[in-house]
């Protein structure tokens, strides 16, 4: 998709990390996404005190498109809490791959209003997606 509104995924994403229950890190993410249908969603990270259980941002971003309903995405931009622009960990990287094509913008911004970008298969080359699963139903399906 060529017209996307970063100013409004950078605004979504600051609030997002408003939100964020980071305690432990200290480190608030909050993540933006632009599904197909035209809507934002969002998401932050959420800490645990088992520090394993904790999950980013992306994908509760990710997680609240899909229960709404979406499938397929055009843009994602994560608000990170430092000068240094952040790119999504491998976890999220992995689950990006499911839900948006290869060349999706994935891009991370900050409080000095920088933001880059990168594609999605400059983060993740050779993804396993679900064309690999032989009786996958990708995106669309419901199983
Ligand atoms: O892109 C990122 C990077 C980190 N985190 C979270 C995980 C953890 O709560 C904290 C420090 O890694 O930031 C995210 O939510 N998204
Ligand atoms: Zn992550």
């Amino acid at each position: 998709m060529s017209n996307i509104n970063w100013a409004a995924l950078q605004l979504a994403a600051k609030h997002a990390s408003e939100q964020a229950y980071a305690p432990y890190s200290k480190f608030p993410v909050g993540v933006a996404v632009l599904a197909q249908s035209g809507k934002i969603y969002t998401g932050c990270n959420v800490e645990n005190a088992s520090y394993g259980g904790t999950v980013c941002a992306e994908r509760n971003a990710i997680g609240a498109a899909i229960v709404a309903g979406e499938r397929k995405f055009d843009a994602l931009m994560v608000y990170t809490p430092q000068a240094q622009l952040t790119p999504p960990c491998g976890i999220c990287r992995q689950v990006i791959a499911e839900f948006f094509m290869p060349d999706a913008p994935v891009a991370s911004c900050n409080h000095l209003q920088q933001q880059q970008t990168w594609s999605l298969v400059e983060l993740l080359p050779a993804a396993f997606t679900p064309t690999y699963l032989a009786n996958s139903t990708k995106v669309d399906g419901n199983t």
